[in-house]
């Protein structure tokens, strides 16, 4: 079993983003390939585009890592923890959990794929849920 364990999570690192590859060499054209084939994978472009949108509804970057963070204020903690137990419903359906950060009415949330340390689709559409759940409440 713990081949296998090691078999499966040695793949994650072909199945991040690129977006994080900076001044790093370029990649052989297979594992290249092979990551732009992962579905949760970022394309530059598409990178840049879901950014600007996250940016506009008062998403940030993370100058530290790659990450987006973002900041709710509710009225009252009642409202905070409602938010909270819709989204952690949807990150456990997601398999894709936030962290986060809690005080009376405020919640902080960071969004990464930990499997391979940045940003992902799956960080995206959890972004775009917390977005549209922080609207309804
Ligand atoms: C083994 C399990 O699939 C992983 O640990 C999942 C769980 N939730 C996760 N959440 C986030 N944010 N990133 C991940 O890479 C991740 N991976």
């Amino acid at each position: 079993m713990r081949w296998l364990m090691f078999t499966l999570r040695s793949r994650h690192p072909w199945q991040c983003p690129l977006s994080k590859l900076g001044n790093r060499p370029p990649l052989p054209p297979i594992l290249f390939a092979k990551m732009a084939m992962d579905s949760h994978w970022l394309s530059p472009a598409e990178r840049e585009q879901l950014l600007l949108e996250l940016k506009a509804t008062g998403w940030v970057e993370m100058e530290e890592r790659d990450a987006i963070y973002k900041e709710l204020t509710f009225k009252t903690f009642n409202q905070a923890f409602g938010f909270m137990s819709r989204v952690a419903l949807q990150a456990e359906r997601m398999n894709h959990h936030p962290e986060w950060f809690n005080v009376y009415n405020k919640v902080q949330i960071t969004l990464t794929t930990h499997d391979c340390g940045a940003l992902s689709k799956r960080d995206i559409k959890l972004a775009k849920f917390i977005d549209k759940v922080a609207l309804t409440i």
